[in-house]
C-alpha cells in the first residue's frame, strides 16, 4: 500500500484489484476495442464513476492511435499519466505566527472526530504544539463528548457548549479564546446532516461567515472527509459540501478497509478538489499525506 503498514504474520500486503484485474485483462484479449470496454467497467468498478472513467478510456483511446502505440506496457504507462494527470493534491499545513482555523466537514460516521485527533498528532510532529479543537458538531450529544475524549488523549483543549447549542456560537468562541490562550490551530468539528440538506446548506454557510469575519490575517481552510469505503457515494457528499461552501481540500479515511481507490480519481478529476491525507486505521498514527506516485503504483500495481 502507499503507506507503510504495520503487517502482521503471514499477512500479504494488498493489491488493488484494479492493478491486478487490467494486468490479467491484458492477458485475456488482444482485441483492443474490448479491451477498452472492459477496462470501462472496470474502472467503474474501482470507484471512478461513469463520467470519468469515459473520460479516462476515451483519452487512452485516442492517445494510443495517434501515437500508434501496440506494447501492453506502454498502454498502462499511457494510462497511468492520464490518471496522474487528473490527480491534485494540496500542502494542509498550518502558518507558524498566526491563527489557522482548519474546518472539518463530513456526514456522520466518516471518521472526522478520529481524523482531528490524527491532524493534531501529525501537526504536533511538525512543529505546532498549541492546538484547540472546537465542537462544532453540536447537533449530536455524543460528538461532543467524542471529541472531549479525543482532546484528553491526544492533550489538546476543547471549546464546547452544551448539545443542541449554536454551532456558529462554539466556532466563534473557540477563535476567541484560542487568541487569548495562544493556540495557534483550531480543529473544528462540524455536524453532517446530509438527510436534511437545506439545514447543512444553512448552517455551515453562517459557519463560514462567521469564521471569514473573524480570522482576519489568519489561515482558514475547509477539508471535507470522505469514507474511502462508500464510493460513488463520497463523490455525492463532496458534491454536496462543495455547493455549500467551497472545499479546499479532502481527507479520505478508511482506505485500509478497501482494495478500491478511486473515489480519490474521481474527485480530483471531476470536482477538481485536492486530496490532502489519507487515513489507513483507527491509530493516531494512521493518517499519511497523500502521495500521487506512491498511490497510482499501488492503484496500477506498477512498481
Ligand atoms: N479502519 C479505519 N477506521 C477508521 C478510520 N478513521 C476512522 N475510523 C473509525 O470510524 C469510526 C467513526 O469514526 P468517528 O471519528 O467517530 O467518525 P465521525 O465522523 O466523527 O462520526 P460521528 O461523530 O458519528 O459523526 C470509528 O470507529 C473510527 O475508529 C480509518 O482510517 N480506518
Amino acid at each position: 500500500m502507499f503507506w507503510k503498514k504495520k503487517k502482521k504474520d503471514n499477512e500479504e500486503t494488498p493489491k488493488s484489484n484494479l492493478g491486478r484485474l487490467i494486468s490479467d485483462l491484458f492477458s485475456k484479449t488482444d482485441n483492443l476495442e474490448s479491451f477498452y470496454n472492459e477496462l470501462e467497467e472496470m474502472l467503474i468498478s474501482g470507484d471512478m464513476g461513469g463520467t470519468v472513467a469515459i473520460e479516462i478510456v476515451d483519452e487512452l483511446r485516442e492517445r494510443v492511435k495517434k501515437g500508434n502505440i501496440k506494447e501492453k506496457e506502454n498502454i498502462l504507462i499511457e494510462l497511468r499519466s492520464i490518471i496522474a494527470g487528473s490527480l491534485k493534491t494540496a500542502e494542509f499545513l498550518p502558518e507558524h505566527d498566526t491563527l489557522n482555523l482548519f474546518l472539518v466537514l463530513g456526514v456522520n460516521g466518516v471518521g472526522k472526530t478520529t481524523t482531528i485527533a490524527k491532524l493534531s498528532q501529525y501537526y504536533k510532529k511538525n512543529g505546532f504544539q498549541k492546538i484547540l479543537f472546537s465542537a462544532g458538531d453540536t447537533f449530536r450529544a455524543a460528538a461532543i463528548d467524542q471529541l472531549k475524549i479525543q482532546g484528553e488523549r491526544t492533550g489538546n483543549r476543547v471549546v464546547a457548549q452544551a448539545h443542541g447549542s449554536d454551532p456558529g456560537a462554539v466556532i466563534y468562541d473557540s477563535i476567541s479564546s484560542a487568541k487569548s490562550h495562544g493556540e495557534e490551530l483550531i480543529l473544528a468539528d462540524t455536524a453532517g446532516r446530509m438527510h436534511n440538506k437545506a439545514n447543512l446548506v444553512k448552517e455551515l454557510q453562517k459557519i463560514d461567515k462567521i469564521v471569514n469575519s473573524n480570522m482576519a490575517g489568519g489561515q482558514y481552510r475547509k477539508v471535507l472527509i470522505l469514507d474511502a469505503t462508500t464510493g460513488q457515494n463520497g463523490l455525492q457528499q463532496a458534491e454536496a459540501f462543495n455547493d455549500a461552501v467551497h472545499v479546499d481540500g479532502v481527507i479520505l479515511t478508511k482506505y485500509d478497509a478497501t482494495a478500491r481507490g478511486g473515489l480519490i480519481v474521481a474527485i480530483s478529476r471531476k470536482l477538481n478538489i485536492p486530496i490532502a491525507f489519507v487515513g489507513h486505521g483507527e491509530g493516531l498514527d494512521d493518517l499519511s499525506v497523500f502521495d500521487p506516485e506512491s498511490y497510482l503504483n499501488d492503484l496500477l500495481a506498477l512498481k
